[in-house]
């Protein structure tokens, strides 16, 4: 359940989609692979899939290059990959096929639980249905590495939540190598044990959900205190009715000494933390 990538580059024309990125995730584990948009996630999602090659580096899925071993990976993304005339009922049967260790029963419940009639062409489908169609192949797979991009377009918020709760119950049953890419990052943050931020096609930032939590704060208080806190400058800093307040992030900042200082502190959302990561990493640049 490993995933490694080594100086992966790709480019589409002149555009460099992936920049010599290098990561390794090693499951079982639901990790996150986030990013701004355009920052490269789907290339890179699409390559451990083996739907598209790179140009130059090398990854190595589970021991094998990806489209040597395509069946031990899961790809659910947002477009939906299903042929638009199949039926319900014809997609969950493809994929039964397709996968090696499919589970019929479990897709049969995931069915009746997001309410999908099994009759129902996948073109007929309303894009909240589509998105429940993809969680269910991706979920029924078992396949030992399973991707999720963007997989919850057009799912409502009780839908979606229905989705995480699954994703926990069937990483309990079952533990594999999750990797969901989203926008939606606050509402799915709780999900990931680590993190990967990729930007401009390199990766920023590869951390275990816990330490990125201990790490990253806000300091708020009077400007000189919060100045005087640390000599390194913090990621974003802004002042609001006399106080300042900075986000930080690194070994190199202390919680605990901040409030020591009577400074008030408190977590950021990951979502925060990626812009102003993301912002750092183009000197500004929104
Ligand atoms: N088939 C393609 N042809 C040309 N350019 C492409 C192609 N696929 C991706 N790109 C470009 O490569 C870059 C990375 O795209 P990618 O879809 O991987 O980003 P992403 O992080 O998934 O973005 P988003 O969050 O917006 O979906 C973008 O600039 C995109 O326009």
């Amino acid at each position: 359940m490993n995933v490694q990538f080594d100086h992966v580059t790709k480019t589409f024309g002149a555009h460099m989609a992936l920049n010599r990125l290098s990561f390794t995730m090693k499951g079982p584990k639901i990790v996150g692979m986030l990013g701004r948009n355009g920052a490269g996630k789907t290339t890179a999602l699409n390559m451990i899939a083996g739907c598209i090659f790179p140009n130059d580096g090398s990854i190595d899925v589970n021991g094998y290059p990806p489209a040597t071993k395509q069946s031990s990976v899961c790809l659910i993304n947002e477009s939906g990959n299903f042929n638009k005339e199949f039926t319900v009922k014809d997609t969950v049967k493809s994929a039964s096929l397709f996968y090696p260790n499919w589970d019929q029963k479990r897709a049969d419940e995931l069915i009746s639980l997001f309410q999908l009639k099994r009759s129902k062409k996948v073109k007929s489908l309303s894009k909240g249905m589509e998105s429940a169609l993809g969680i269910i192949v991706g979920l029924a797979s078992y396949s030992p590495v399973t991707i999720f991009d963007e997989p919850y377009i057009g799912l409502d918020a009780a839908f979606r939540s229905r989705f995480y709760d699954l994703l926990i119950e069937e990483f309990e049953r079952e533990p594999r190598l999750f990797i969901l890419s989203t926008h939606l990052i606050d509402e799915a943050a709780k999900l990931f044990e680590e993190i990967f931020i990729i930007h401009d096609g390199s990766l920023i930032l590869h951390k275990d959900a816990e330490t990125l939590r201990e790490e990253s704060f806000s300091v708020t208080g009077a400007k000189k205190d919060v100045m005087e806190l640390n000599g390194k400058s913090p990621l974003h800093r802004k002042e609001f009715a006399g106080r300042t307040t900075a986000y930080v992030f690194g070994p190199e900042w202390n919680r605990h000494e901040a409030e020591l200082h009577l400074l008030e502190t408190s977590a950021i959302p990951i979502q925060e933390l990626m812009v102003h990561l993301t912002n750092s990493h183009t000197g500004g640049r929104k």
